[in-house]
């Protein structure tokens, strides 16, 4: 029997959705006021979910306040006010959409979670706007 536990987590962070390889045309064409060479921010507002069994002594799946220092220092410290296209080495040569971003965490806490756990981040780019990523 799987259960799934979720946590929320809220980080702020500046983007500019862009190719340098296309001219400002095709960038502007694609990516419309995202393409803002003053760059622009967000709200993001994160869901990690774990998945597996509940272990029989403790009644977790995992513990919650482990999942909530892992996303604190993980995703938060790392991503929190921060340029992503400038600050973040994984966005040097990928764009920072929030599809990436929902990859690049999901990257950094697999490692940390349970092999036998799955793990699932859902990513709000704004109230209206949001990804999955599940591995
Ligand atoms: N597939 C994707 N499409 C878009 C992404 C993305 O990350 N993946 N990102 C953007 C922009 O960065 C931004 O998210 C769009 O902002 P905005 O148009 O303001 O967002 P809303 O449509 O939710 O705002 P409304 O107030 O509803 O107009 C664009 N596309
Ligand atoms: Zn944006």
């Amino acid at each position: 029997m799987k259960v799934k536990v979720s946590r929320k987590a809220h980080f702020n962070a500046a983007h500019r959705l862009y190719k340098k390889e296309w001219d400002d045309a095709k960038n502007t064409d694609i990516f419309g006021k995202c393409n803002n060479p003053n760059f622009h921010g967000h709200n993001y507002e994160l869901i990690v979910s774990v998945t597996g069994e509940i272990d029989s002594e403790t009644g977790f799946v995992m513990d919650m306040k482990e999942l909530k220092d892992l996303i604190k220092q993980e995703i938060e410290d790392y991503l929190d006010h921060k340029n992503l296209n400038i600050e973040v080495e994984e966005f040097n040569n990928l764009n920072p959409t929030a599809e990436n971003i929902a990859v690049i965490i999901w990257k950094r806490l697999r490692p940390h979670i349970s092999s036998s756990n799955e793990l699932e981040i859902v990513l709000f780019e704004t109230p209206r706007n949001f990804v999955t990523f599940s591995g």
